[in-house]
């Protein structure tokens, strides 16, 4: 194993392997003492796409949430699972099919389409005209957008579905998806993440989905394997410690050192690890 190989395995927090089990408690576990710490948060808040990062972080949400209610004897402790289609999404079902898996507290819709229609047409009238690509990473922004307001309201914190597959390669919008206060799954690999679901009886369709960040109106539902040039197996493997082929292994450090700037906070006349 090269020394870039080492040292992204040591930022990411991978182990070569897991006993689901152990880390479906490691997260849960997180959740709950989080807000036991911080007494006057009463929620937790998350996207739920039909993916299969926000199934498993929305179960493990949830499963949080009822121990806690349990433990306490009472109900005050909610998750709030909210769909965020833009317009009708392709593939609806299967945040249906999410929803009805995880039972979360509350099930909220929030169409984002009028605000990031709205963005987009004050931004074309100050001339600036965006791109379906960047248009996407409006769409993420919105989402950030409406899970701080509901966590605003209702005293709760917003989770990232950003695990150590995801974080590797920076494939998240900076700012959107990539904005959360708590990140429950990141040490796991996808999967890993597949492990947890099946664990937690998942319905096999939604974990065995292809990945997608479904953000483009031109093409709908591209597979991230596509977009990244680089498939999920081989972000595991290496991130396990084995070899992947070199094509993969110098696509994937690409990706990991165009993204470093993503995974710091603001940079500052301090930091020094673009140089
Ligand atoms: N070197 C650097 N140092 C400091 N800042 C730098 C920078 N390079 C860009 N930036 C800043 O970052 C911005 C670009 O970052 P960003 O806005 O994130 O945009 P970008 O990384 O270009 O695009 C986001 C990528 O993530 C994918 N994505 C997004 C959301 C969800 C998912 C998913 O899997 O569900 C995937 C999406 O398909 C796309 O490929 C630039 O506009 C600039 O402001
Ligand atoms: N249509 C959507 N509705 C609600 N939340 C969404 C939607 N699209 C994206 N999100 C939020 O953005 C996060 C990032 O998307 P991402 O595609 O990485 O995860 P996923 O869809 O859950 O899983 P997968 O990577 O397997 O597609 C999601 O986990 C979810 O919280
Ligand atoms: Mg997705």
């Amino acid at each position: 194993m090269d020394s870039l190989q080492k040292q992204i395995i040591e930022e990411m927090m991978v182990k070569p392997e897991i006993d689901p089990k152990a880390e479906i408690r490691t997260s849960v576990e997180f959740l709950k003492d989080y807000l036991k710490r911080n007494s006057f948060l009463k929620s937790i808040v998350l996207g739920i796409s039909g993916g299969q990062d926000s199934t498993l972080t929305g179960k493990l949400a949830q499963i949080a949430v009822d121990e806690l209610n349990k433990e306490k004897g009472t109900d005050e402790f909610k998750f709030y699972a909210i769909r965020l289609p833009y317009g009708e999404q392709k593939d609806e079902q299967d945040a249906k099919d999410a929803i009805a898996f995880i039972q979360p507290s509350e099930a909220l819709t929030i169409n984002i389409q009028p605000a990031v229609d709205a963005s987009v047409a004050t931004l074309k009238k100050n001339g600036i005209e965006l791109s379906d690509f960047v248009k996407g990473n409006e769409k993420a922004r919105e989402r950030m957008k409406a899970q701080y307001a509901v966590a605003a309201m209702k005293s709760g914190v917003v989770l990232g579905t950003d695990h150590s597959a995801e974080a590797i390669t920076g494939f998240y919008t900076k700012y959107g998806d990539g904005a959360a206060d708590l990140v429950p799954l990141f040490r796991l690999n996808k999967r890993q993440g597949r492990m947890l679901l099946k664990e937690l009886g998942c319905p096999e369709h939604l974990y065995n989905k292809v990945p997608t960040a479904d953000l483009e109106d031109d093409r709908p539902l591209v597979p991230d394997e596509v977009a990244l040039g680089v498939t999920y197996d081989q972000i595991d493997d290496y991130l396990e410690g084995k070899e992947i082929p070199e094509e993969a292994r110098k696509t994937l450090e690409g990706h990991f050192l165009k993204t470093r700037h993503k995974r710091q906070s603001p940079i500052t006349v301090f930091d020094d690890f673009w140089k």
